[in-house]
């Protein structure tokens, strides 16, 4: 059966219904059903014998194909997706305290929407930590919940404080990066998701969280025994032994307290991550929400961005 090209700007491809369905379950459909109009639409195009398709023109079919299925909802999301992830580089920042999910959630996101690029800040700390020496800055080479024990002012205040306050230290010089980071991927128009638990809203310079292309999400386990568990599955996927997490939980948990709070002062959306579909879910709806304010705010109305992506 001969392929269908699609035509894009600078290059042809053969149409994939998979690439198609990836779009559609980015848009909210369910996977069955994304992959079931995916085909609809190929065979659409096939009684039309139609050997070759402008994206553009393939993207406007889509779009009122699901209009015409009652689709509404999944629609806008369809196309305000293809304008921002080709138009405006998005930076999505997952935080939330070791264990409670970034990771996991970062890439389950990065998967629905088809991007390439996720960065854990825990990575971001080892390129720190080549550039920093540990003499200077001592807080950076411990972890986020053993920090407090390098710090100078060791005695003064009371434990909790002196927990945090280490955890802000080591959290300080890794933004420094994430900051970096987050400037590169907007200079070469990338979109981009960081996750981990150095991302803590108040640390973060204001240029980042006025931006509204820099969507941030905390992640939170609100179950203090679904929290531990998280690290005896984990253990059994990776080589981070479940242990050293367990000793230190009280201060994990003093850190995920802290992290949901200083969320909610900065109104960053605060998610209890049960379930990874509903959390996703969630995500999804909160990204597609600032994408509808930055489309008002930019004055652009749904006929602009038709004409402005068909
Ligand atoms: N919603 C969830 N339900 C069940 N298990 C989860 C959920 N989110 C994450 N996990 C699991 O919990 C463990 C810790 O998740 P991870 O993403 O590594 O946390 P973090 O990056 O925040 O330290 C992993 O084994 C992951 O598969
Ligand atoms: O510093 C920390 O809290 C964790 C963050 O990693 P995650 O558990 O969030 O992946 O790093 P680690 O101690 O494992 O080197």
């Amino acid at each position: 059966m001969e392929d269908i090209i699609v035509k894009g700007k600078n290059y042809k491809m053969p149409f994939s219904k998979g690439i198609l369905a990836r779009s559609l379950t980015a848009a909210g459909l369910k996977p069955s059903i994304a992959y079931k109009i995916s085909w609809d639409i190929y065979e659409n195009l096939k009684k039309e014998n139609i050997k070759e398709i402008e994206k553009s023109e393939l993207r406007r079919r889509v779009y009122y194909y699901l209009i015409s299925h009652n689709y509404d909802e999944i629609a806008e999301r369809y196309l305000l997706w293809r304008v921002f992830l080709e138009k405006k580089p998005l930076t999505i920042l997952i935080g939330g305290a070791s264990g409670v999910g970034t990771s996991t959630i970062a890439f389950e996101i990065a998967s629905r929407l088809g991007i390439s690029s996720v960065i854990g800040t825990d990575s971001i700390r080892e390129v720190m930590r080549k550039i920093i020496s540990k003499d200077l800055v001592p807080t950076l080479y411990e972890s986020s919940y053993t920090a407090w024990k390098v710090l100078r002012d060791f005695n003064e205040g009371d434990t909790k404080k002196l927990y945090i306050r280490g955890f802000e230290r080591h959290a300080e010089s890794v933004l420094v990066g994430v900051e970096g980071v987050i400037d590169r991927a907007m200079v070469e128009g990338l979109n981009l998701i960081i996750e981990g638990v150095h991302l803590v809203p108040s640390l973060l310079k204001p240029k980042y969280l006025d931006n509204p292309y820099i969507i941030f999400i905390m992640l939170t386990v609100e179950d203090e025994d679904m929290h531990k568990m998280r690290f005896y599955a984990r253990s059994k996927i990776s080589e981070r032994p479940k242990e050293r997490y367990l000793k230190h939980f009280k201060i994990i948990r003093l850190i995920n307290d802290y992290l949901v709070d200083n969320a909610k002062k900065m109104g960053i959306p605060v998610i209890n991550n049960v379930s990874i579909s509903k959390t996703v879910e969630s995500c999804l709806n909160i990204i597609t929400d600032r994408l509808r304010e930055v489309i008002k705010f930019e004055g652009l109305n749904e006929d602009e961005l038709i004409d402005e992506v068909f």
